[in-house]
């Protein structure tokens, strides 16, 4: 099964099993390789459905400190897209259940080269890519590239989307439109938007691919609250502040976390 497919059959298959699909944020290197890998063994384990993962950027510019401090810690191993995409290739080759979607800006895909890019994520295994600093009218490129070699490309709404432009995004998008909760950057947050469910549903109505909200998604709570409203759920900063304490031994307690999302993700 080619990458976008699999990526929307994995969310799909939660959604039968009656649950939101949990999509665990992780910065590839933070704080090495070694734990990465641990760290996406545990996010299968805990009963994840997708893994996000980050690819180390100098200015990364949608994220907030948790996510950041992340970033400075992995980009002292000087990371590469092909070490990436050996990384990928490696963890498939050892049995990896899950589809792997890579989050990266743009300017290192680009640099690397489109289509040299989206041929070797194939041949790696991922799953697609969200780009967050490409917005729609200057996706053309990578979104006829990913169509080519069938991987999802994730595309990003938020708040402040208009419907007609929402509907256009979500048709460009391929795997699941990732639904922002609120405009600002990643981190952990106490409360979420009001209105939030409201803007879910009527994504979901809009949308022909899966629905997935992230940013501020931290506790049980707001997955029980959001689950019936959206096909999948990313937390990111809750479980990165995990390996901030943590280090190396944070798979364990990311695991017992994460499946106590996994739970409340039941409708
Ligand atoms: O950290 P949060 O608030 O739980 O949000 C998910 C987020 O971390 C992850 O999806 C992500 C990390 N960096 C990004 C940049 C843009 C969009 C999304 C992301």
């Amino acid at each position: 099964m080619i990458g976008a497919e699999r990526v929307r059959k994995a969310i799909e298959e939660a959604h039968r099993a009656g649950r939101a699909a949990l999509i665990p944020y992780f910065c590839a290197w933070d704080p090495d390789l070694e734990t990465t890998r641990a760290l996406l063994w545990a996010a299968a384990e805990a009963g994840a459905s997708v893994v996000e993962l980050g690819f180390p950027f100098s200015d990364p510019l949608a994220d907030g400190p948790i996510i950041q401090a992340a970033t400075q810690r992995a980009l002292k191993h000087r990371p590469t897209l092909e070490a990436f995409l050996e990384f990928v290739a490696a963890l498939y080759a050892e049995g990896y259940p899950l589809p792997v979607v890579v989050m990266g800006y743009y300017n290192p895909f680009f640099r690397f080269g489109l289509s040299r890019f989206v041929q070797a994520a194939r041949e790696a295994g991922l799953g697609g890519a969200i780009i967050p600093d490409l917005p729609l009218e200057e996706a053309r490129p990578w979104l006829r590239e990913a169509r080519r070699a069938g991987l999802a490309a994730v595309l990003l709404a938020a708040p402040t989307t208009p419907p007609e432009r929402l509907e256009r995004i979500a048709r460009a998008s391929s795997g699941f439109l990732y639904y922002v909760s609120v405009t600002g950057i990643t981190g952990v947050r106490e409360r979420l938007p009001e209105d939030l469910a409201l803007r879910l549903d009527l994504a979901r109505e809009i949308s022909p691919v899966p629905v997935a909200v992230g940013f501020g998604i931290s506790k049980p709570e707001h997955v029980r609250l959001l689950s019936p409203h959206a096909h999948a759920l990313v937390v990111g900063s809750a479980l990165v502040r995990i390996v901030e304490e943590e280090g190396r031994r944070a798979p364990k307690r990311v695991q017992k976390v994460l499946s106590e999302l996994v739970s409340a993700a039941e409708r």
